[in-house]
């Protein structure tokens, strides 16, 4: 089934001074059902701002965005909140957690917006997803005594507790060391095949693009398909045939870009 329909999607904001910004142009994308879609860039070319409109968070000012089937701008706001709570999950770099809570009651956040069994079973819904991500002894545990990896995994869980359809990972490695981020990864990708879910991560470390099996790369706004799995394959085992972390993210893309 095809989850993302991108036409032509452009994204215009206007600066304070009244001059207008194209962040985005002329993007195509359409992602299915179980795809697993990278796309990487330098900072500034407009990433966050796609995975923004992927998420619903904003709308196009250019083109058709349709997710699921429903042409965005139509929806209305409130048709977008319920769309994203129900079938979109975010995993951000930077976790995101509710400081002070639980995992359980971080995990079980997304639950209370959901009806009927759903809202009722949450505890134990929430419970079963900690137990699947590898941390159902540490139900109690407030994210403050958790470390990067672990904190990761609960956002991991509180993403996915919903079964969404589209997974939206935005640099979901970029704290983490090359090992942490590799094994956070493999959680993600195999939370997603159980529910055949997509998964599109934005990030700039080739070895984590290399992952996916469609590579796109945003360049001042503008998306491009890139059969460079070659490229990025070989910086992957490149990657993991070295223990050594000065090999850093940045690192991979000024040699790919270069
Ligand atoms: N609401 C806005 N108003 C003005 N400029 C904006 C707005 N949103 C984004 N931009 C600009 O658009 C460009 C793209 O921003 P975006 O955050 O999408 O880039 P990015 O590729 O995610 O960057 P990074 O990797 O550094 O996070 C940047 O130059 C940013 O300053």
């Amino acid at each position: 089934m095809r989850l993302v329909e991108a036409r032509g999607v452009g994204r215009r904001v206007e600066l304070p001074d009244g001059a207008p910004l194209t962040i985005l142009s002329g993007v195509d994308l359409d992602v299915d059902e179980g795809d697993r879609v990278s796309i990487v860039g330098r900072s500034g070319s407009g990433k966050s701002t796609l995975l923004n409109l992927l998420g619903l968070l904003d709308v196009p000012t250019e083109g058709t965005l349709s997710c699921l089937g429903h042409d965005v701008r139509r929806l209305g706001s409130g048709g977008r909140d319920r769309l994203r709570g129900s079938e979109i999950g975010f995993v951000f770099q930077q976790f995101n957690l509710l400081p002070g809570r639980t995992a359980l009651q971080n995990v079980q956040a997304p639950l209370l917006y959901s009806g009927g069994r759903e809202f009722w079973r949450r505890e134990r819904i929430a419970a079963e997803m900690l137990e699947r991500v590898g941390l159902g002894a540490r139900l109690a545990a407030k994210p403050e005594r958790l470390s990067g990896g672990e904190q990761q995994r609960v956002a991991i869980a509180r993403a996915l507790v919903r079964k969404p359809r589209l997974i939206l990972a935005d640099e979901p490695t970029g704290a983490l060391d090359l090992e942490t981020g590799a094994e956070v990864m493999s959680l993600i990708e195999s939370v997603a095949d159980e529910t055949g879910a997509a998964l599109v991560t934005i990030t700039h470390d080739l070895a984590i693009a290399a992952r996916s099996n469609r590579h796109f790369r945003l360049v001042a706004g503008r998306l491009e398909e890139t059969d460079d799995s070659a490229e990025t394959s070989g910086v992957a085992r490149a990657a993991r045939s070295t223990a050594d972390d000065s090999l850093e993210a940045d690192d991979l893309e000024t040699e790919a870009v270069a």
